[in-house]
């Protein structure tokens, strides 16, 4: 039987601690944690999971602000308020939605946040924190880190002799899942859009991880039998329901569920996990200001 990871209820489970280890931080310190969304720009999409985030924050209980900027908002006048971020006592958690506009160096701006803020997981010390495996000073990825929970919970052991192949090596998923994965003894290859002969690699992959940005791309046939597939891909089709647009991964999941042991689904699966892990990351960088031991989700 195949197994449907439920990520909304795993991350229903993470942001329920969050909020305990909140709770407790505040009645032993009075340190809040404080999270600050940057959002430049109107793409509805970036919109949705700004309020999203921010919906999560309160329920956790914490300050939570958001600076929506405009569209032709200048790239020092977004570095003056990273800074300010930077200074602010109040504020843990820094966080700046991507893509920005082309006018705007995104690297400039993510380096830009201080290190022990970025709960995004994007500044070259957290990079290199995870790469060298410094993962108790580190933030990690929220996507990626999300993810390996879910297998985690899937699997229920080490991941020791296990295959994993990893579609995609972007900055933001791919090469910290690797990582990720990597870190947990897993035995990783990580492909792209010039690895030869997708199909073939993906079926000797025990853990199957998709970050491709292509719908519906990996299908059933790719799938090795009882294999554990994570789906990150989001696309929007349209024609959903009243005229609204459908969400799919890039796993194309019908036929992808006949296959695997375990799998997530698109929408309720890999998605809610990121916002889960962001609140995880932001309490986590409120203990450590507090000088506290932080807590481990
Ligand atoms: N659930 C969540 O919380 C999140 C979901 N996402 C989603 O995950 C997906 C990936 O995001 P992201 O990593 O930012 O995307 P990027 O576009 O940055 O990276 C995509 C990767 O896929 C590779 N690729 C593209 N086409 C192919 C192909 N035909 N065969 C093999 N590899 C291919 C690219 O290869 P190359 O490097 O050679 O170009 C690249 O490495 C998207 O759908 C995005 O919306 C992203 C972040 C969070
Ligand atoms: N600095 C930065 N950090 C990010 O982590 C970041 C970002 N920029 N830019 C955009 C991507 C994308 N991302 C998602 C978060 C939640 C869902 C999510 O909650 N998805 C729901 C569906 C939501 C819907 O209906 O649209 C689900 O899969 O169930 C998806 C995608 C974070 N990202």
């Amino acid at each position: 039987m195949t197994t449907v990871i439920d990520g909304k209820a795993v991350a229903a489970d993470v942001v329920a601690k969050v909020r305990v280890a909140a709770e407790q931080l505040i009645a032993k310190t009075g340190v809040v944690p404080g999270i600050a969304v940057v959002i430049v720009g109107h793409d509805p999409a970036s919109q949705v999971y700004v309020a999203s985030k921010g919906k999560k924050a309160k329920e956790c209980g914490f300050h939570s602000i958001e600076h929506a900027l405009s569209s032709d908002t200048s790239e020092s006048d977004l570095v003056a308020l990273v800074e300010k971020l930077n200074a602010d006592p109040a504020i843990h958690g820094i966080l700046v939605q991507l893509p920005l506009p082309n006018h705007i160096d995104a690297g400039k701006i993510i380096q830009t946040i201080a290190a022990d803020k970025d709960v995004d997981g994007f500044h070259f010390t957290n990079v290199g924190k995870l790469g060298t495996g410094e993962l108790d000073t580190a933030f990690v990825p929220c996507t990626p880190a999300g993810s390996m929970l879910l297998i985690e919970r899937a699997l229920g052991r080490d991941l020791s002799g296990l295959n994993a192949v990893v579609v995609g090596r972007s900055n933001i998923v791919g090469k910290p899942m690797a990582n990720l994965l990597l870190n947990a003894n897993a035995t990783v290859t990580v492909a792209h859009s010039r690895t030869k002969d997708l199909p073939a690699l993906c079926r000797s992959a025990d853990i199957l991880v998709a970050a491709v940005g292509r719908p519906e791309m990996i299908k059933g046939d790719w799938v090795k039998p009882g294999a554990t597939v994570i789906d990150v891909g989001i696309n929007r089709l349209d024609g959903g329901a009243n005229g609204k647009s459908k969400l799919v991964g890039d796993v194309d999941y019908a036929s992808a569920a006949e296959q695997a042991g375990a799998i997530t689904p698109v929408p309720g699966g890999v998605g809610p996990m990121t916002i889960a892990l962001l609140m995880a990351n932001t309490v986590v960088s409120a203990f450590r200001a507090a000088g506290q031991a932080a807590p481990r989700f």
